[in-house]
């Protein structure tokens, strides 16, 4: 199970992990601060993290979101919006990202050293593990980023 079979011809083990961009009323998303002692320490990341074995993906991010939030998230309320991989050693990250925009109760730093919201066009400036990028980026096409892409076309780069 979970075997994929990597472009080498080598096997990987596939490691599937949930995140989420808690939107808020002004259009900015939540992100936290990775603890040291973890993988990329000190990195902005989306709240989330591994689906354990037995869960779905949406079992695992309602879980993940009070552990580390402490805020309620009803699973409806998970829409999914984008994915990144990334081989890692031993094994092949398959991170998956919903948009949410609702939940009960505060965002809370239970588990990160610290959380920041974000409009997706200025989360340029924070560092972020490798493969977030490519969530951003779907993440600002999902929301429909309209005075961003209208500035860039106006500008030739688009
Ligand atoms: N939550 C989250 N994880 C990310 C992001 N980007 C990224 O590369 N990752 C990687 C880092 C880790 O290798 C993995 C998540 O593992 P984790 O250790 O944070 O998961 P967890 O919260 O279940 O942690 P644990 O305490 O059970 O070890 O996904 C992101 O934006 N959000």
């Amino acid at each position: 199970m979970n075997n994929i079979v990597a472009g080498s011809g080598e096997t990987a083990t596939l490691f599937p992990v949930v995140a989420a961009a808690l939107v808020d009323a002004d259009g900015k998303i939540l992100l936290q601060r990775r603890p040291s002692g973890k993988a990329h320490a000190g990195l902005w990341e989306f709240p989330g993290g591994k689906v354990e074995p037995g869960e779905t993906p949406e079992t695992a991010l309602v879980r993940e979101l009070r552990e580390e939030l402490g805020i309620a998230v009803a699973p409806d309320m998970l829409e999914p919006a984008g994915f990144s991989t990334e081989p890692l050693p031993g094994r092949h990250l398959l991170l998956m990202l919903y948009v949410v925009r609702g939940w009960r109760g505060t965002p809370v730093a239970l588990e990160a050293d610290g959380l920041v919201w974000r409009r997706p066009e200025a989360m340029g400036d924070l560092p972020m593990p490798p493969a977030d990028p490519p969530l951003v980026r779907q993440l600002r096409a999902y929301l429909g980023d309209s005075v961003i892409s209208d500035a860039e076309s106006a500008s030739g780069t688009v």
